[in-house]
């Protein structure tokens, strides 16, 4: 209740003057499924006002209803019925918000009652769920009402979960990605939602704004938006936001100017725009525009690409994740995304990670995920082969995190590639991650020894995503060990005949992931905000030497 009629009708105006001004908005909002949520006396107007701006049916922004009853027809004065806003053109019905609890005392019964009419009315529930205060049981009590609430609900209905943790509601600040991302992976596991047969997406809302989807690193599926959806331009820019990172930072000037520096930079990696849930939006219809920007970018400027990724348990639609395509078809859905995303990019990849993270964390196995339940270990060498017969040219790396020392995880790791060499299929590389703790990073020769149990298989290595956190504010000793660590990595790849490369996972602090995961840690990269060399951009020079050589294999 934060809008007039007035303010409603002006703003739809400018949202779809706004959508309709770019063909790179247009395409953002075609990758996403964007829904807005009037109040009940704007809707069937604000319905009627999408329909007529539409080109394309259906329009690409959906109405939503604020609440509604839970039976359809009958003696409930006041109520909203649900089938009156099927009729009025609603496709999405909220329900359960944290404000209906505490205000009207809506039950976890109340609400799972609202749930089932609006799936019998063929809409899909929006259903709200949170903690009310923080704290560790935070992930418990949301799955225990997730449970309630979908109890008894038909098993092949769509539903969104819109995760609001109460306390973040209306707050300056939304909860922590770690907290978000802890409560969303736990509900994901929890026995409801993992044996629905039906699309269980999960949405963040609670103070969700600008910058906090690339910091929740692909664990949730959306963003619920209030406050920071108010203003139209807001909204349009975090729809660019969720379609793909990468066009924000392609606007930040400085940055751009620097990242065409190729004495620095002599290749570009494609850091979330061609991963399947940004490439391949909706089953069969692939975006491109965010990779090729960046691909673009990178040729205008004689860089090589590294393209990533293709296969990856995160960032994958829910439609994949959750789907529960038996072992023939889930192989078809694997080959056609690969087949149409490297067959896009033929010939302008200078390498592809084909398969990422597929690993346990510790090593001892390959991680589960939708395609090792499914298919078992040989959705690898199958991803592997259909890469190579989309883009023969390519080279082919797995890459992974946590391989660049002796540790079981490269142990398997070396199996995984033994695992794809005997199945016959071509794989050229091995990516190494590398992101690394200050002062934990090996000496230049184990790091050396760690890459030639790789390149002994006759495969080149990389480092791939390398940054080096440390504690901050910075001390002038962690700073000093940092450019130890760095110079190690360099010499480690510099006395590797076969390390092609050294990737870092963006070179400004400002751009980098590290202080938004890892609490307490920063200045993980050579550049500073302000797009400046730091003392370990020079440690990385003086490491490599005067000679500075590309190699290519
Ligand atoms: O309905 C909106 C949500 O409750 C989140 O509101 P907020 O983003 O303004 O905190």
């Amino acid at each position: 209740m934060y809008f007039s009629l007035a303010r409603t009708t002006s703003y739809l105006d400018s949202l779809l003057t706004l959508l309709s001004s770019s063909p790179s908005t247009a395409q953002a909002l075609d990758a996403l499924d964007a829904f807005i949520i009037p109040d009940f006396i704007a809707l069937p107007a604000v319905v009627q006002t999408i329909r007529a701006a539409a080109t394309a049916a259906p329009p690409p922004l959906l109405v939503g209803a604020q609440d509604c009853a839970g039976e359809d027809f009958g003696p409930f004065t006041g109520e909203v019925s649900p089938a009156v806003l099927r009729e009025a053109g609603c496709a999405i019905v909220e329900v359960g918000h944290a404000e209906r609890r505490r205000l009207f005392g809506e039950t976890d019964e109340v609400v799972r009652r609202k749930v089932a009419a609006v799936v019998r009315n063929g809409m899909v529930p929006l259903v709200c769920v949170g903690e009310v205060a923080p704290g560790d049981g935070a992930a418990g009590e949301v799955v225990r009402q997730v449970a309630a609430v979908l109890e008894g609900l038909e098993d092949g209905a769509d539903v969104v979960l819109a995760y609001e943790p109460v306390w973040a509601i209306g707050a300056p600040e939304p909860a922590s990605a770690e907290h978000v991302r802890g409560v969303v992976r736990r509900v994901r596991e929890s026995e409801v939602v993992k044996g629905r047969k039906g699309r269980t997406r999960i949405v963040y809302g609670g103070a969700a704004g600008p910058g906090l989807w690339g910091r929740l690193g692909g664990e949730v599926d959306g963003l619920f938006l209030g406050r920071f959806a108010h203003e139209p331009e807001q909204f349009v820019k975090l729809i660019h936001e969720v379609a793909g990172v990468e066009r924000e930072k392609l606007s930040d000037v400085p940055y751009v100017a620097q990242l065409k520096n190729t004495s620095d930079f002599g290749q570009i990696t494609v850091g979330n725009a061609q991963k399947w849930d940004s490439s391949e939006p909706a089953q069969g219809y692939f975006s491109y525009a965010g990779g090729d920007e960046i691909v673009q970018l990178a040729q205008s400027n004689q860089q090589l690409v590294r393209c990533h990724t293709l296969v990856w348990h995160n960032q994958l639609p829910a439609r994949v994740r959750d789907s529960n395509f038996d072992n023939a078809t889930l192989i078809r859905v694997l080959e056609s995304h690969i087949r149409n995303v490297v067959g896009h990019y033929k010939g302008q990849c200078y390498s592809w990670d084909v398969v990422n993270e597929a690993i346990s964390d510790d090593g001892l196995s390959y991680r589960s995920s939708i395609f090792l339940d499914t298919i078992g270990p040989a959705y690898i060498p199958i991803a592997f082969k259909a890469a190579a017969e989309a883009d023969p040219d390519a080279k082919l790396y797995y890459n992974d995190f946590n391989i660049e020392f002796a540790s079981a995880k490269t142990d398997k790791a070396v199996e995984l590639a033994k695992m794809v060499q005997d199945y016959g299929a071509k794989i050229d590389g091995i990516g190494l991650q590398a992101h690394l703790i200050g002062g934990f990073v090996p000496s230049a020769s184990a790091l050396q020894s760690n890459l030639e149990r790789f390149t002994s298989l006759g495969l080149e290595v990389a480092y791939t995503e390398l940054d080096v956190r440390i504690p901050v504010p910075v001390s002038a000793a962690d700073v000093a060990q940092q450019e130890l660590d760095y110079a190690n990595i360099v010499a480690s790849c510099k006395n590797t005949a076969r390390c092609v490369g050294i990737t870092v996972w963006d070179y400004s602090d400002d751009h980098s992931w590290v202080p938004a995961i890892f609490t307490g840690y920063g200045s993980a990269l050579p550049f500073d905000a302000d797009k400046k060399p730091k003392s370990v951009y020079w440690a990385i020079l003086n490491a490599w030497g005067p000679k500075r050589e590309c190699r290519r294999h």
